[in-house]
């Protein structure tokens, strides 16, 4: 054994390392070891508790300038489609950073790490008989489509690992002059561990074992780690004082972070997987190398998706993965982030069918209500006596306890708890009778209660069928015209089929028996355009209004 671990690594003693499971006492002295080792920065407090995994508890977030917070996130190795557990680390990450800006006044300047060359990238461009260049740059754009299309902000800048290879080289060179690397005969330099004493283990209290000769390697001590290896024949290399080689995995993120933010770094994130080597790794390089104390200040951590029932994480290798095109053919980015939203970004989560049409049926609850509201300020509702007082007061109340959440290390499931419990006591005023409307009107507490909880879903990217307003030019709003002439006219025709003037029950009867088929007609179309993503509801014969659905978000049976 080379590595003296704590009772935490693996897999879920990690976790618990992280604060992700159910730690026990061994794990709690070693998070408050961490958390006396950890330094609180100085700057503005913008009001947010983090659960920081440099301390394994939740601190305040403290960041150098509020309008600059520095953020560094590990982007994907590009060798292929990217799969949902990586959307769910980096659409829960999106999240957070929306929820910094727009509730917590951060503006966040974000640099992600694209790694185009890596050990995977050249055996899969091997495999295609391509170079491992044009394989990265294929996937490397399609990662970003994948991320326009799961509505996930651009970072600021992303870097290239291949384009950034000289600021490495000089990274490296840093570290060996302060004496914590060695370059070997056979043209590797590893970063030399035990020069690093007790300061490893930071994020994961790992300590170094007794030193042992590793077979079959040019290595000092087995656990020290590559951060340039030597060029293997017809593999992609760079000329560097120590031969041709390449840069390792861990030393590219730490240069270029480095190479935008200098030596202090707000926020590091990534997938919990990366704790461990890879970020304890990055600390151990960035700290010889600025020769400071502690680099990044805050290291976020999410958690991993699982196919449901399955223990391991969702990935390549594991042939367990849905890639994010597959998934979108079936339900909408909003879907996807509403069932990320349902649950901490750091705890694990469960893919299945299931969850993912209890999302869909909750996001249509939402939009439903949305609507009704609407319906009801336009007069299109007609509405018992409405409690005015409740609402408001009940408005106010969801606002602090939404931001009481999100200020909690952005507690989503509980922020959205506390809406969907507004949208119940909307919907139980809301509740619609067929007479036409008598007593006052409360228009003014719908609407506002309707601006919030868009605004709400906005900010964390989601949209709430408020397709009020064409988006898409001429044909678009050219279309919706139409649309409108067509429900103007559905609407005639069921008025006239329902409207039967005829003075004896039995004539009436007769004549609705006669106009049945209209109102045939009138659900017929109501089913079809249902299918094409538009909803039509029908407001108590008075009146007929309609709403474009994502057609992913669309009811299971249209028109019921
Ligand atoms: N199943 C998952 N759930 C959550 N996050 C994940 C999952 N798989 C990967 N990630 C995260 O996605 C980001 C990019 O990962 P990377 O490109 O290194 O893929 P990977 O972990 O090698 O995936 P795979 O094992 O499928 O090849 C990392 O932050 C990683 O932690
Ligand atoms: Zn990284």
């Amino acid at each position: 054994m080379l590595w003296t671990r704590g009772p935490r690594l693996g897999a879920s003693p990690l976790r618990a390392a992280l604060g992700l499971g159910r730690g026990g006492s061994a794990s709690r002295a070693a998070c408050t070891r961490r958390g006396q080792a950890w330094q609180r920065p100085e700057g503005h407090d913008t009001g947010v508790q983090v659960y920081n995994s440099l301390t394994g508890r939740k601190d305040p977030l403290i960041v150098a300038r509020a309008d600059a917070v520095s953020w560094y996130s590990c982007g994907p190795t590009v060798y292929d489609h990217a799969h949902l557990g990586h959307a769910c680390s980096y659409v829960r990450f999106d999240i957070v950073r929306r929820v910094l800006t727009e509730f917590f006044g951060c503006n966040i300047v974000m640099v992600m790490g694209i790694t185009d060359v890596d050990d995977k990238i050249i055996t899969r461009a091997k495999e295609m008989n391509v170079s491992p260049a044009s394989l990265a740059s294929v996937y490397e754009e399609d990662f970003k489509q994948d991320m326009v299309s799961l509505k996930v902000l651009p970072p600021t800048v992303y870097l290239r690992v291949t384009e950034n290879i000289p600021q490495i080289i000089s990274f490296i060179e840093g570290i060996i002059a302060h004496g914590h690397a060695y370059p070997t005969s056979k043209g590797n330099v590893y970063f030399d561990l035990r020069s690093r004493g007790d300061e490893y283990g930071k994020l994961v209290s790992v300590s170094l074992g007794a030193a042992g000769e590793p077979v079959d390697s040019d290595k000092r001590h087995a656990s020290d780690f590559a951060l340039w290896k030597a060029a293997k024949p017809q593999e992609v290399f760079w000329a560097s004082p120590w031969g041709d080689g390449r840069p390792g995995w861990h030393i590219e993120c730490s240069a270029m972070a480095s190479m935008v933010f200098g030596s202090q770094l707000d926020i590091h994130s990534g997938g919990i997987d990366l704790a461990f080597p890879h970020h304890e790794n990055e600390i151990a390089q960035s700290e010889v190398f600025h020769q400071c104390k502690q680099w990044g200040n805050y290291f976020l951590h999410s958690g991993h998706l699982h196919v449901k029932g399955d223990e391991e994480k969702m990935s390549k290798s594991l042939k367990n993965y849905i890639t994010i095109k597959d998934f979108l053919q079936m339900f909408s980015p909003d879907v996807f982030r509403l069932f990320c939203m349902r649950s901490s970004y750091r705890s694990a989560i469960d893919y299945s069918d299931s969850s993912m049409m209890e999302a869909k049926h909750l996001l249509l609850g939402l939009t439903s209500f949305v609507e009704d509201a609407r319906a009801y300020m336009k007069g299109q509702l007609a509405c018992g006596p409405i409690r005015e007082d409740v609402l408001w007061e009940r408005l106010t109340s969801t606002k602090g306890a939404v931001k009481a959440a999100l200020a909690d290390d952005f507690d989503t499931p509980r922020a959205v708890d506390a809406i969907l419990d507004l949208v119940h006591h909307g919907n139980r005023q809301l509740r619609a009778v067929t007479k036409e409307p008598g007593g006052p009107r409360s228009p003014t507490v719908f609407g506002a209660i309707v601006s919030y909880i868009e605004q709400f879903f906005e900010t964390v990217g989601i949209s709430l069928a408020n397709r009020q307003c064409v988006s898409g030019g001429g044909s678009s709003a050219a279309l919706r015209s139409v649309v409108d002439e067509l429900v103007r006219f559905r609407l005639k025709v069921r008025q006239y089929a329902l409207t039967t003037p005829e003075a004896t029950r039995e004539a009436r009867q007769q004549q609705l028996q006669e106009r049945r088929p209209l109102l045939e007609a009138c659900d017929a179309l109501r089913r079809d355009l249902a299918a094409h993503g538009i909803s039509i509801k029908d407001r108590g014969g008075v009146t007929s209004t309609w709403e474009l659905l994502d057609p992913r978000t669309k009811r299971q049976k249209p028109g019921s």
